[in-house]
């Protein structure tokens, strides 16, 4: 499998079909806005870029969009900030797709067994330790990343929720020797090429195996937790080489424990723009149809988009377009995830395709565009880990509600040069929702239920909502380590 190359791409001509020009005015879109009316892509793209007939940013007119959305905001969902308490557990980075803006995975060669500072024994399990200084007891490998075995998964699963949290996400690099079960294994053993052909080697083949998609859940759907993992590249993985439908696949992961699917690997929903960031990824259209299956198997999703590199205003409209319409057709999505692109040590970056990510003004007036295109979608989320902070608590008065989980390790956005941390307990969310003068509110991952929280009560502050949540604050990495907290113990497998 050949990986494309960000050297090759002239960044002045990507060669778009798709530009941001509209039949529409400012004035117009902004009006319909306020009416609550449905948009159109050519009134979102006059919203985003505060009208096609200036350039730049008009600071009048973006306040404008800024006021309207946080009124829709108020009006849809009102003055309530939600979180969750969940668990980033990423089973594995090998991954030969090769997308430009990703630095998470590592090629999987890397893994393989008879290669010279190859991955080393399977990686110790290590949620909420401080991984800075890879190659330490957490990284024993050559290149830094990890395979994680099904009893790792579980151990790291069942450590988080003793601290009360109720959610895991997991989402993963294709590992070549991932099938979906023991029938899968067999069908892609029998091509004629499977590494060419299928984008398959034997686990026998890797110093670590990270079992089937179906052992995998198993064993992260434990103590109750809600299990949200699989996004649509991860299904496609899951049934590549068969005939198999999305939903069966779906219904399959979901009897072994898996709730509801991450809507990543969307990126920018127009194939113009995958085929430039994202060439080895499934398409438009087959990320619609794993959704679809997703939802038909009776999970909930989530839907994202990852903006801030290649794409253009009309780009980011029509993705919403094709989202609006996802959720017409499904009523699955419980939120929409705005991924401003963390641009640092990533392809596209080093080689020059693009200078930067999105400028504050574009997040700001995504969050809010967002906010008044999807009016079928109740939640949209704010990312601590992209934005930071500050950012994060003013896109909450531009639109956004919810403010995503604790997670208590994070490795995509680390990973690609993002700064902002793996963590936030519930005393900082509380702190950060009450001081912009807003309710906290602890939220299960479907929004189902909710508890709101009393700042008045003093801290420390914890999860409630799960099994084994009785309101003990998650601690900290450090304060867990202070306390003799076992945060390096090496799983058996
Ligand atoms: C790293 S992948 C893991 C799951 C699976 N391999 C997939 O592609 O669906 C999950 C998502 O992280 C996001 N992501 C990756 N690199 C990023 C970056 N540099 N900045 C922002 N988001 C990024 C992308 O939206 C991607 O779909
Ligand atoms: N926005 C980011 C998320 N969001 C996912 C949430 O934490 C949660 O899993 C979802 O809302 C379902 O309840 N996760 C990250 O790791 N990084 C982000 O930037
Ligand atoms: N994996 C995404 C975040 C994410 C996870 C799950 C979701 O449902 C939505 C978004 C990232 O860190 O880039
Ligand atoms: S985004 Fe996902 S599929 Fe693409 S390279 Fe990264 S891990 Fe692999």
């Amino acid at each position: 499998m050949t990986t494309p190359s960000a050297a090759d791409l002239d960044p002045d001509d990507l060669g778009f079909d798709h530009v941001p020009e509209t039949d529409q005015s400012f004035e117009n879109a902004l009006a319909k806005a306020r009416d609550g009316e449905r948009l159109t892509v050519d009134d979102a793209v006059e919203l985003l870029t505060t009208g096609t007939d200036r350039d730049g940013i008009d600071r009048e007119r973006k306040e404008a969009v800024l006021e309207a959305a946080d009124r829709r905001r108020a009006e849809t969902v009102g003055d309530e900030v939600t979180f969750v308490a969940n668990l980033n557990n990423n089973v594995t980075t090998a991954c030969n797709t090769g997308c430009l803006f990703c630095n998470f995975k590592d090629t999987a060669h890397q893994f393989e067994a008879d290669r010279d500072g190859g991955e080393g024994p399977s990686r110790r399990t290590d949620h909420g330790g401080d991984r800075e200084g890879e190659g330490g007891p957490s990284r024993p490998t050559g290149h830094g990343g990890f395979t994680q075995t099904p009893a790792e998964s579980r151990e790291a699963v069942r450590a988080g929720v003793e601290r009360g949290i109720y959610e895991v996400t997991s989402v993963s690099g294709l590992h070549p020797a991932f099938a979906l079960n023991d029938e899968h294994h067999e069908i892609l053993q029998g091509f004629e090429n499977p590494a060419r052909e299928v984008n398959y080697k034997p686990p026998e083949r890797y110093v670590t195996d990270p079992g089937t998609y179906v052992e995998q859940m198993e064993a992260m759907s434990v103590g109750g937790v809600h299990l949200h993992s699989m996004t649509p590249e991860e299904a496609y993985h899951a049934r590549r080489g068969t005939d198999w439908s999305y939903e069966a696949v779906y219904a399959e992961l979901r009897d072994a424990g898996l709730d509801s699917a991450p809507g990543t690997a969307a990126e920018i929903l127009v194939d113009e723009v995958r085929d430039v960031i994202c060439p080895g990824k499934i398409d438009t259209q087959g990320w619609l149809e794993a959704m679809e299956g997703a939802v038909d198997a009776g999970l909930d999703v989530t839907s994202t988009m990852m903006y801030g590199h290649v794409e253009n205003e009309m780009h980011r409209a029509m993705h919403l377009e094709r989202i609006r319409a996802l959720q017409d057709r499904t009523g699955g999505i419980t939120e929409f995830v705005p991924l401003s692109f963390v641009h640092e040590r990533t392809p596209l970056f080093e080689h020059g395709v693009v200078s930067g990510g999105a400028s504050d003004d574009e997040d700001e007036l995504l969050i809010a565009v967002a906010r008044l295109f999807l009016d079928n979608v109740d939640n949209v989320q704010t990312s601590w880990v992209k934005y930071g902070d500050e950012k994060a608590l003013k896109t909450l008065s531009c639109g956004a509600n919810d403010f995503m989980g604790t997670i208590l390790s994070e490795e995509i956005t680390k990973r690609a040069g993002g700064q902002f941390g793996e963590f936030r307990s519930f005393d900082d969310y509380v702190e950060m929702i009450s001081s912009i003068g807003r309710t906290p509110v602890e939220r299960s991952t479907d929004y189902r239920t909710t508890r709101e929280i009393d700042p008045a009560e003093g801290g420390p502050f914890g999860p409630t909502l799960g099994p084994e949540a009785d309101g003990t604050p998650l601690l900290t990495p450090e304060e867990r380590a202070d306390r003799g907290g076992d945060s390096t113990a090496v799983a058996d497998d």
